[in-house]
């Protein structure tokens, strides 16, 4: 029997966010190639994706809820994702470092024919790093699956000087607005 309730997401952190409701889920990984286009809002950005990821999966799961999620990370008009080695994470922290940057999460909750998405921005203050200091946490390997190469929840924690917003939403799900978005699209708990 199909879940009530899907997180179209391979991330162990939003896996670990939805699991706060205690609600039984199922994780069903979409397949969707994460293309940033610079032309859109940031806002606009992660809700594309976000249903894109929640699409890929409800398509063949037409009667549970189906919940895809997308972050990204801005600064200086600049969509930053996740890097792609070393060096990119290196240049994303020397940018971040000293200055607040947004951090944009799309919600997509699909069910049938009902579409529904939201974002929430965050806005985050790092201190200002040494060189060493951010050799040293790239060298941990925490950045290289986040957007902006830091986790807010790990190491990266020790970066932030502080935020305003949703801490959840950084970590890649709001997940306090995700319930309420839910139980007004008609979900109920069992
Ligand atoms: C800024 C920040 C991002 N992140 C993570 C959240 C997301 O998992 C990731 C951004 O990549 P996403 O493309 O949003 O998500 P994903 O590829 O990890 O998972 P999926 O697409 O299957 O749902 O960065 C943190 O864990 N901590 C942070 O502080």
């Amino acid at each position: 029997m199909n879940s009530n309730l899907i997180l179209a997401s391979a991330s162990p952190r939003r896996k670990e966010l939805l699991e706060l409701l205690q609600i039984p889920f199922e994780v069903i990984v979409s397949e969707v190639e994460e293309i940033v286009d610079e032309k859109l809002h940031p806002a606009e950005m992660v809700q594309s994706l976000a249903q894109q990821k929640a699409l890929s999966v409800a398509k063949t799961n037409q009667t549970s809820f189906v919940i895809g999620s997308d972050t990204l990370v801005v600064y200086g008009g600049r969509m930053l994702g996740k890097p792609t080695n070393k060096s990119e994470a290196i240049e994303m922290l020397q940018m971040l470092s000293g200055n607040t940057h947004d951090v944009f999460t799309g919600v997509a909750i699909i069910k049938g024919e009902q579409v529904h998405s939201f974002f929430e921005k965050t806005s985050v203050t790092f201190f200002s790093l040494s060189d060493k200091e951010i050799v040293d946490y790239v060298s941990t390997g925490e950045p290289m699956d986040k957007a902006g190469a830091y986790g807010i929840q790990g190491y990266g924690a020790l970066l932030v000087e502080g935020i305003i917003g949703d801490y959840y939403s950084v970590v890649g799900l709001p997940i306090a607005r995700t319930h309420r978005e839910l139980l007004n699209m008609g979900f109920k708990h069992s």
